[in-house]
């Protein structure tokens, strides 16, 4: 169900423009990311697609309809929304918590709880935490019982408020991973509001960059923004790095990938001059074996220096980089998909490649 901004200005009552004239389309069953620096007008922007604030001009189309032609509980009934701190019902348990709005539409006790109960396993939160009350769980427990609850209306457009905003960078990465997942199942059509750049590029398919004054500064898929800001605010916003990040958007079968000698733990190396990967049974990596090291009969993971990280075949160079890069052996090590080596990169190798697609043709 894809969302169209046409022209659409938000002016509040003490004169403060919110949004400016924002024309853009949020494309049926994608993720659109709103991001921006606080006050650039981005919840203001995703709550006139709710009716929980309405233009001061311009229309905001769902499905080809004028929103404000829908009574506003009718529309929000089918629009999921999600805030950070979860907004959960303190006094109800858990699954009460999901069960809301199924309970709302009319569906009997036992069936709202069932599909609640269905709703927690799938966003990963183990079924015996739908008796707590949310005062009992993890920040990242709340914000999954938060989406839990978005999804029980079923509806294919899911508004989410810088949901995951409240918790550690790591749960918060779980989250994003969770979200991401999801997403592939049900296919629906999201608007998510971050102020986090990296967050934005992850998740986004189209990334909306907002200024302060509620302008739209760009919009693009994550690669477009940060391999080609539109300007020099754009530019400052996603970062001094952004060309190594932006490299996570170009994947390449280019890289040339070598033959490198591998030496099974559990059996006797013999001599080499080289740097060697040690690998078990399954031909997954273990570590390295330095140049010229004397190993006293079978191999063992004692012997080893710790390798850095993998490459997996035909997924964004960015990978590649690093792991040649992370290396001891200055040899980035090559895996399938199966996680089995199959061969090492050079930096060198890599940054061909990179150098063949200058401005990110391929990205
Ligand atoms: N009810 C209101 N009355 C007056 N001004 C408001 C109101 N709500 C928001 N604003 C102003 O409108 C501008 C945009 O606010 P909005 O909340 O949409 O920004 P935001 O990008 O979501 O910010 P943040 O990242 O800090 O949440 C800000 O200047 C804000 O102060």
């Amino acid at each position: 169900m894809a969302i169209e901004f046409q022209g659409v200005t938000k002016k509040y009552p003490d004169g403060t423009v919110a949004v400016d004239n924002l024309s853009l389309t949020v494309e049926d069953g994608t993720i659109t990311v709103f991001v921006g620096p606080s006050g650039c007008g981005k919840t203001t922007s995703l709550r006139m697609i709710n009716r929980m604030v309405e233009p001061t001009s311009g229309t905001v189309l769902l499905d080809g309809k004028d929103v404000c032609d829908s009574p506003p509980a009718q529309l929000r009934r089918g629009i999921g929304y999600v805030i950070q701190h979860a907004g959960l019902f303190p006094h109800r348990t858990v699954l009460d918590n999901v069960a809301t709005v199924p309970l709302l539409s009319g569906w009997g006790k036992a069936k709202a709880r069932d599909r609640a109960a269905e709703l927690l396993e799938i966003v990963g939160l183990p079924s015996e935490l739908g008796k707590r009350y949310p005062a009992q769980l993890s920040g990242g427990q709340q914000q999954r019982v938060g989406v839990a609850r978005a999804l029980a209306a079923d509806s294919p457009v899911l508004l989410m408020d810088e949901p995951f905003s409240a918790v550690d960078p790591i749960v918060r990465e779980g989250l994003q991973d969770e979200l991401l997942r999801l997403q592939q199942q049900l296919g629906k059509t999201i608007v998510f509001v971050t102020h986090d750049i990296d967050e934005a590029v992850r998740l986004g398919d189209k990334v909306a960059v907002m200024r302060v004054g509620g302008k739209l500064a760009q919009y693009g898929t994550p690669s477009d923004v940060l391999r080609h800001p539109v300007d020099d605010f754009v530019a400052s916003f996603v970062g001094k790095d952004r060309g190594y990040r932006g490299l996570s958007f170009l994947t390449s079968e280019e890289v040339r990938i070598d033959p490198i000698d591998t030496v099974e733990v559990g059996t006797v190396p013999g001599e080499g001059a080289t740097w060697r990967i040690a690998v078990n049974g399954d031909g997954e990596p273990r570590g390295w074996l330095p140049p010229n090291s004397t190993v006293d009969g079978e191999l063992t993971e004692r012997d080893l220096v710790a390798g850095g990280s993998l490459y997996q075949k035909g997924t964004p160079v960015r990978g590649a980089l690093d792991a040649a890069l992370s290396s001891p052996a200055s040899l980035g090590v090559v895996v399938d998909d199966g996680g089995r080596v199959i061969g090492a990169v050079t930096a060198r190798q890599v940054l061909d490649v990179i150098e063949q697609h200058p401005q990110g043709a391929a990205g």
